[in-house]
C-alpha cells in the first residue's frame, strides 16, 4: 500500500515523523506500507517556486492514502495568492475531489481537564462535524478586487468573494452526513445561516430533501451563529453536524477546544471513490515551530483514520486509538494539554508512548 508522505511546514515535519514512527510500528506486524514523501506548502515553494508541483500532486493522486502535516507560515502571506502555501492544501482537495471532511471531536475521559470547558460540560463528548470541503465561498467564482461598480461606495476600491453550493454538491454530502448519523446514534443537525443567505436556504431545502430517503435520522437546522454558541453551551447534545465548508472550517476549530487541545482533532477528507486525505485539523503553528513541543495525537489519530476509511485496517485503526487513550493514562501530556500532576513530554516523547502502547 502506496502512502504519500507531504510534511509541509510549519510543526508539519515534527507531527507526521511521529505518526510515520506509528505507522512503520503497524507495518512491522505484517503490513506493507511503502512511504514516499514529497515537498508541499512553503517548503515545496522554497526548493521549486510552487506551493503544489506537478510531482507532488500525481503521487497524491496515484497513492492508496495521502498523509499531510501543514501548510503555512507568515513569511509567505505577501506572496499572490497562486504561490502561497495553502494553495497547496485547496489544491489536493479540489484535484482529488475531496469533498468529505470528517472531523470527529472526541474527549478522551483522561483530558477532561484540559478543556476549556467545564469537565461535566464536556466529559464523554463524542460529536462528529462532517464539514463540505470543495465548495462554497472557498472556491466561488468570481472573487478579486475592483473598483465598485455600484452601491453606496461606487467608485471605491473593494474585494469581493463567491459564495455558491451546486444542488449535487450539497446532496452528495448530505448522504454522507446522513450515512455517517445512520452508524452513530441517527441524530443530524445541519448547520446554516438560511435567515440571511440565499445559499443556505438553499443548502437546508436540500438536506432536508435528501433527509426524506433517512426516516431513521432524526434530522434538526440550527443557524450557524447559534450552532457556535450551543457547541460551548451543551455540546454534548449534537451527534453529527453537517455543514458548508466556511462554517464546517470555523466550527471544527472551535469544537476542538472540547477536546483539550486543537493538537487532538484529526480529520479525513474523502472523496467519492473513498479515496482520501488525512490531516490533523489544525494549522502549522509557526509559533511553536522547531521546538518539539506539538502535540503529534491529532496526526497519529488521522493516521489511524487513513487505516480505517482508506486502507481497509479498521482493527489497527482501533490499535492505533487505544494506544493513545494509554499513552494519555499514563500521564503523558505535551504542554498544550499539560495540567497539574501529569508529565510534560515533548513530541517525540508522545509518539514514542504511542509507539510502546501499541506493544
Ligand atoms: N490544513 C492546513 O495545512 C492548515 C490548517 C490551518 C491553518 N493553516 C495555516 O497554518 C498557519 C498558522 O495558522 P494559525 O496560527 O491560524 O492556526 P494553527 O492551527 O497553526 O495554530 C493555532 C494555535 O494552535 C496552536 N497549535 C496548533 N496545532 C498545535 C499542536 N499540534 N500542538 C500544540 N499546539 C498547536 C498553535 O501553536 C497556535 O497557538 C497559517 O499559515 C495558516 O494558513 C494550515
Ligand atoms: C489552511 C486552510 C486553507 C484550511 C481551511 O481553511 O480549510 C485550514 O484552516 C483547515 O481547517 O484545514
Ligand atoms: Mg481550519
Amino acid at each position: 500500500m502506496k502512502i504519500a508522505v507531504l510534511p509541509g511546514d510549519g510543526i508539519g515535519p515534527e507531527i507526521i515523523a511521529e505518526a510515520v514512527k506509528v505507522l512503520q510500528r503497524i507495518a512491522q506486524d505484517g503490513f506493507d506500507f511503502t512511504f514516499e514523501f514529497a515537498p508541499v506548502g512553503g517548503a515545496a515553494y522554497a526548493a521549486s517556486g510552487h506551493p503544489l508541483p506537478e510531482a507532488t500532486l500525481s503521487l497524491a493522486k496515484s497513492a492508496d492514502a495521502v498523509l499531510f502535516g501543514a501548510v503555512g507560515d507568515w513569511k509567505y502571506d505577501t506572496l499572490e495568492r497562486h504561490l502561497r502555501p495553502e494553495q497547496a492544501i485547496l489544491g489536493l482537495r479540489k484535484n482529488l475531489g475531496l469533498f468529505a471532511n470528517l472531523r470527529p471531536a472526541i474527549l478522551y475521559a483522561e483530558l477532561a481537564d484540559a478543556s476549556s470547558l467545564k469537565p461535566e460540560v464536556v466529559s464523554g463528548l463524542d460529536i462528529l462535524i462532517v464539514r463540505e470541503l470543495t465548495g462554497d465561498i472557498y472556491f466561488g467564482q468570481p472573487r478579486g478586487r475592483r473598483t465598485a461598480p455600484d452601491g453606496a461606495f461606487v467608485g471605491q476600491p473593494e474585494a469581493f468573494d463567491t459564495m455558491r453550493y451546486s444542488r449535487p454538491e450539497i446532496e452528495r454530502i448530505a448522504h454522507v452526513a446522513f450515512k455517517a448519523a445512520q452508524g452513530r446514534n441517527k441524530r443530524l443537525t445541519s448547520v446554516d445561516k438560511a435567515n440571511v443567505l440565499e445559499t443556505f436556504q438553499f443548502w437546508k431545502d436540500i438536506v432536508t430533501e435528501v433527509g426524506q430517503q433517512y426516516p431513521d435520522v432524526q434530522l434538526d437546522h440550527m443557524y450557524v451563529d447559534n450552532a457556535a454558541m450551543q457547541l460551548v453551551k451543551a455540546p454534548k447534545k449534537f451527534d453529527v453536524i453537517v455543514t458548508g465548508n466556511m462554517f464546517g472550517d470555523i466550527l471544527s476549530d472551535e469544537a476542538s477546544m472540547l477536546t483539550g487541545s486543537i493538537g487532538m482533532l484529526p480529520s479525513a477528507s474523502l472523496n467519492e471513490k473513498g479515496q482520501g486525505l488525512y490531516e490533523p485539523s489544525h494549522g502549522s503553528a509557526p509559533d511553536i515551530a522547531g521546538q518539539g513541543i506539538a502535540n503529534p495525537l491529532a496526526t497519529i489519530l488521522s493516521a489511524a483514520m487513513m487505516l480505517r476509511h482508506s486502507l481497509g485496517l479498521p482493527e489497527q485503526a482501533d490499535r492505533i486509538e487505544a494506544a493513545v487513550q494509554k499513552g494519555l493514562a499514563q500521564g503523558l501530556r505535551t504542554p498544550d494539554i499539560h495540567a497539574p500532576g501529569t508529565q510534560k513530554v515533548s513530541t517525540a516523547q508522545m509518539g514514542d508512548a504511542v509507539v510502546t502502547a501499541l506493544g
